[in-house]
């Protein structure tokens, strides 16, 4: 299985998707009023990735990406500025020197207020990414991901992000048992602030979830994300 190389497209970014206006839905920004660049490509392949198009061969990937240039991209936004722009995929940073060319023109003509970044935490990102952005939403994968650990815990990676001090950590949970293996990445790699989001693409999921997370959260004293897109609007595209 070959996967497409997003790594030197020439002259663009490879994108899935931009959409916008919606609100950031996890995380700590959950409910601003933002707008997203879903990048293409991703190098895991979780059992329950919620976004499949961006990399799973079982989809018609041809029809999924588009070569965008920095100025196409800046037009997008020039049309609507974003409040909160996010990045998203797919992993971004498999992107990250375009991306980081990116970030910098979107700062320089204000057409983003903040910028986050959604990432499974395997990449580092640059400097000019991490001087661009207000925050990384990092989400290393746990083991029911189907991932090995080597290829889903990068420890070096981790600590990278840890201590540039913009991280926020959100682990994907769908049992009760996932929050000792929180504890222990969080022990071990010094992780702080932890957010806890369930899993699910349906809104009967992700509240049901939320609901046997709520007190075993607050117990350890982190901090509960709901999936906000998902409670409104489910599974669609672009929302
Ligand atoms: N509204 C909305 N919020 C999101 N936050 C993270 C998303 C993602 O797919 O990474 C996402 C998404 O797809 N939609
Ligand atoms: S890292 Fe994200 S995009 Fe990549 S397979 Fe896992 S859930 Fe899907
Ligand atoms: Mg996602």
């Amino acid at each position: 299985m070959k996967l497409p190389d997003v790594s030197d497209a020439d002259g663009g970014l490879v994108v899935n998707e931009t959409f916008g206006p919606t609100f950031q839905g996890e995380g700590p920004s959950t409910g601003r009023y933002a707008h997203f660049i879903r990048l293409f490509g991703c190098h895991l392949s979780c059992a329950w990735c919620d976004s499949p198009h961006t990399h799973d061969t079982r989809y018609d990937l041809d029809a999924e990406q588009r070569v965008l240039s920095i100025e196409d991209i800046l037009s997008w936004l020039a049309a609507d500025p974003a409040d909160l722009l996010v990045i998203t995929g797919g992993e971004p940073l498999l992107q990250a020197h375009l991306l980081g060319r990116l970030l910098c023109a979107i700062r320089e003509r204000a057409l983003a207020t903040e910028i986050e970044i959604e990432t499974s935490g395997t990449i580092a990102p640059t400097n000019m990414i991490t001087s661009a952005v207000k925050r990384f939403n990092v989400s290393p994968k746990l083991a029911h991901s189907g991932l090995r650990r080597h290829q889903r815990i990068r420890p070096t990676v981790l600590r990278d992000f840890a201590e540039g001090g913009k991280a926020i950590w959100k682990f994907v949970v769908q049992e009760l048992a996932d929050l000792a293996e929180i504890q222990e990445l969080a022990d071990t790699y010094g992780l702080h602030p932890v957010w806890i989001m369930p899993e699910g693409t349906d809104s009967t999921t992700v509240l049901a979830r939320m609901r046997m997370l709520a007190d075993p959260v607050l117990a350890r004293r982190w901090r509960l994300s709901t999936r906000l897109h998902t409670l409104l609007w489910e599974n669609d595209r672009g929302r």
